[in-house]
Parts: C-alpha cells; structure tokens; sequence
C-alpha cells in the first residue's frame, strides 16, 4: 500500500482537473490519475475537452471563419484580397499548439495547487482504494477518505458505421484531416455534426450531414431551430432529415454509404470521408471493480444522487459518466460542488441554468426552458423576440442573422428562458443566464442599462419586448 489521499480524482477532464484543484485549494490532500497521452506518447491532462474536444473544435471553427470572410465577405468592407489561401498544415499546427499551452496549463495548475499527478490507469477497488496500472504494467494501490471519478465519455460506434480511422472517422479523426475532403459525410445533425460539418464546409467540402430525426435540432426551441435549418442551407450545408444511415462500403479512399430516405426508399452517396457523431456514451470500462460497489444506472451511466453521491460512500461521479447534458462547464461545476461538499461546505448546483451552446457561425446558445418546453407544462407566458438586423452594432460588423428570444412567466415576469441564433450568441446567453440564476425578471433586465452600441442590447430589447416595450422595433403585442 503507498500514499494515503484526502481525495483522488481519476480522470483530469474539465470534470476532474477542476474538482482536483478546489479540492487542493481547500486543503485537501488531492491527487489526479490521468492515462491520456499526447502524440509524442507523454501523459497529458484535459480530458476529452482539451484534447480532441471542445478547444481543438474551436480552434479549427475560428480558423475556417476567417478564411471564409477573407475569402469571401471583405469585399462588402472595402478590402480587396487577392488569391486567398488555405494552409490546412499549418491550422491543424495551430490548433496542436493551443491544445499544448492549454493541456500544460492544467499540469501547472496542479503543481501549484499542490495536486499530485499519478499517470497510469486508474481502476476503483472497494473501500475506497484506487488501483492505478502504468505503462509497463505495475500496478499501485491508493487509498484516499474521498473519490471522485471523472472519467468522462466515447463516441458512439454504429455497426453501419464502424470507424477505420482512416476513411471513416468520429470527432477525433475529424479534427485531423491533412487535407480537405472534396466529398464530407457526417451522420447526424447534432452539436458535433454541426461544428465540425461546418468547419470542413468552410474549407471546400461539399457536406452531406445525414439525419435520423424528422426535425432539426430537435430539443431546441423551435424557432431558433428553424432559422438555423434556414441559415446552414444558405451556407450551403446539405443536411437531410428523416435519413437513417443503415450501411457504409469503404472502397480504396472513398466509401460508399447507404441510408434509407424519408420515403423509406434506399438511398447511396459516396464521400471521400466520412465523420461519425451520433453522440457519446458514458466511459466506464476497467474503471470499476466487481466490488467497488458503484453502481450504472440502465443507460450505462454511473448511478449518482443530487449530490452527485454514488451507491459506494465517499464515492462521487461528476461529468460526461454521470446524468445530465455532456457539457464541460456542468462537469466543472458538478466537480466544485463536490469538492466543496467533501470540505464541508453545503453548495447545490443549478441544473435549471445550465446554457448550451452550438459553435457554428452563427452560435445557437440557449439557457432555460424552451417556448415548447413552456407550452406544454402548460404554464402563461410571455415571448419577447429581436432580431439582429435591427442591431446597430451587428450592422456594422455585417453579421445581421438571427435573432435574441426571451420567454418569462406572463404572471411573474420571471424569465424562464433564452435562446438566441446571431453573433456571439455564446456570450450574450450567458448574461440572461446569470439574470435566471438572480431570480430576475424581464423587466429587471430591460431596465438595465446597457452600453451602446453593443451586440448585448438585442438582449435588453428582446427583454423589453416582452412585455411590449422594446423601442428598436415595432411591438407585436402593444402593452402600457
Ligand atoms: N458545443 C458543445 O457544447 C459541444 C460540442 C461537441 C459535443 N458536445 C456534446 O457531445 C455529445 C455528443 O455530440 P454529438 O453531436 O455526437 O451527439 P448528439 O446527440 O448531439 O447528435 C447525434 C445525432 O445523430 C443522429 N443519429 C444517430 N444515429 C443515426 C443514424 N444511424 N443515421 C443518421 N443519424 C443518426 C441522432 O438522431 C442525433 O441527432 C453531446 O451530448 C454534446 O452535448 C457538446
């Protein structure tokens, strides 16, 4: 037996790496089992996120957006380029760097935090020990008075799909093509379909994204899902519904994949690659002895209360491997609450306040309930809408798209949502999402003043609109 712990975190994700380090801001002595490793073979922390997720997407999305306007929206400004072009080399070069000062920047937030990194394989044993296997296949057993597993979540492998890593690939792969595809499948239409179609659309492609569902978007409110269908279709994003991919045939560099269309007649349309993301399950394998006593919920899910508690005592789970939406910032939230839990401090966590943003151009963000989500709990409401091409500010940065919807209770003003398709619509949910966490009513917010001219007053006007006080626009219910 080595090192007794306060607290051993197995995974450093945004779930993990950030309940590691309150915890160890707490006084807690905390260490983190990490088993990723880089290209060049070396430990490395962040997770899904850092790595192969959430910041090596956006790096690409940033870089695509601006060879799409050099290439073909500065000319509306008066700046005339000639012969714009693509280094894809040099993006995804770009893109491994910001993953390296990132993923760095954690592991020097652990050494001065003062939490120890153990590298290897982490497995959970009963009693609240941790088995940790290293590369050439010791093992060392930890113990600790508190766990936190934060292993995170895969991709979802399809058996008409299977992933080759070479013609066929998931998320991953998708972040690595050394050069642009002419022909881009994706099977399904949801954030990472989207993000990613996006990018390699921008890039040249010609993007097929293919969709089991009827409807687009189909949890988001249905009118910013609606613009956004409109919107991708001008980018010339071709994302057809109702298309349930049933088999794939990979021949040399290209494969033939087959679907059946809404009719329900046999469809066949071949790419040169095609990305898998039809969404992410829960990671668990070799994480938990047979005896550890945490249990899965039915969807494979580590089983866990409000508190993110697990069926083993001094046994917690945040993140991606626990219920709840797969999003980075509920998994570092979940891994605070808890770390402060372990403490002895009381925190809850907000589940009702929890934004979601879609990385395209432009962002879809939303934070609440949606329009239907209100209708159908049958609750009285009140909808205040803004469009951005009323918006000074948007006008001059010729990003007019979209629009800011607010909904609040009819009787209480208060506000139950926000969904917003338009520029930077990732930032200005979360203003209306810190109103929510307040309590605060529409009024509260189109009472506010807001710097002017700024992308951030369509969220005053659609607040005021409302309650049919918005001055930019014409009111479509006139109120006193
Ligand atoms: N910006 C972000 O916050 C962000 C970015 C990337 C990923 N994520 C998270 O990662 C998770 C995974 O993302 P995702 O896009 O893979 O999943 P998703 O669940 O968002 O979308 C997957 C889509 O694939 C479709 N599908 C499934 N099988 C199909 C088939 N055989 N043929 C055609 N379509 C099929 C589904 O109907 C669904 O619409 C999500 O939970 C997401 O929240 C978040």
């Amino acid at each position: 037996m080595s090192e007794k712990f306060d607290v051993i975190v197995i995974g450093s994700g945004p779930g993990g790496y950030v309940a590691a380090i309150r915890a160890a801001q707490l006084g807690l002595k905390t260490a983190c089992v990490e088993k990723w490793k880089n290209k060049e073979g070396k430990g490395v922390n962040g997770g899904t996120c850092l790595n192969v997720g959430c910041i090596p997407s956006k790096a690409l999305l940033d870089s695509s957006w601006k060879y799409h306007e050099a290439k073909d929206d500065f000319d509306i400004h008066g700046i005339e380029t000639k012969s714009v072009k693509m280094d894809v080399p040099k993006m995804l070069e770009r893109k491994d760097d910001i993953v390296k000062k990132l993923t760095g920047g954690v592991s020097g937030l652990f050494t001065a935090n003062k939490v120890t990194s153990i590298w290897g394989s982490g497995k959970l044993l009963a009693n609240k020990k941790v088995e940790v296997t290293d590369d050439e296949g010791k093992t060392t057993v930890y113990e600790a008075e508190n766990i936190i597993l934060a292993s995170g979540s895969v991709p979802v492998n399809i058996p008409p799909a299977p992933v080759d890593n070479k013609v066929i690939v998931d998320s991953t792969g998708a972040l690595e093509f050394p050069k642009v595809p002419k022909r881009l499948g994706v099977i399904g239409a949801g954030v990472i379909g989207l993000e990613l179609g996006s990018v390699w659309s921008r890039l040249g492609s010609d993007v097929v994204v293919l969709e089991a569902l009827d409807d687009f978007l189909s949890i988001w409110d249905k009118q910013i899902a609606k613009e956004a269908q409109k919107t991708f279709k001008k980018q010339g994003l071709d994302v057809r519904l109702s298309c349930r991919v049933t088999g794939s045939d990979v021949k040399k560099d290209e494969v033939v994949v087959t679907y059946e269309d809404k009719d329900g007649n046999e469809q066949q349309e071949t790419f040169d690659r095609l990305i898998v993301c039809v969404g992410r399950r829960p990671y668990t394998e070799g994480l938990l002895s047979e005896d550890a006593g945490v249990k899965l919920d039915e969807r494979g899910f580590i089983y866990v209360n409000d508190l993110c508690m697990t069926s083993a005592p001094g046994v917690w789970a945040v993140g991606d491997v626990v219920r709840g939406p797969m999003l980075a910032h509920k998994a570092s939230e979940e891994g605070v609450v808890v770390a402060e839990r372990i403490a002895g401090q009381k925190p809850m966590m907000n589940y009702d306040v929890i934004p979601n943003v879609i990385y395209t151009h432009p962002e879809i963000a939303s934070v609440g309930r949606t329009e239907e989500q209100v209708k159908a709990e049958g609750e009285p409401y009140n909808v205040g809408v803004f469009p951005f091409a009323a918006s000074g500010r948007a006008m001059a940065a010729n990003d007019t798209g979209g629009m800011v919807k607010i909904i609040a209770h009819a009787e209480t003003d208060r506000v139950l949502g926000a969904h917003i398709i338009g520029p930077s619509a990732a930032d200005l949910v979360q203003q209306v999402a810190i109103a929510m966490e307040f309590g605060s009513s529409a009024e509260d917010i189109g009472m506010t003043v807001f710097g002017h001219p700024t992308l951030s007053e369509a969220v005053k006007e659609a607040a005021l609109a409302v309650n049919g006080h918005a001055i930019h626009i014409a009111n479509r219910k006139k109120r006193k």
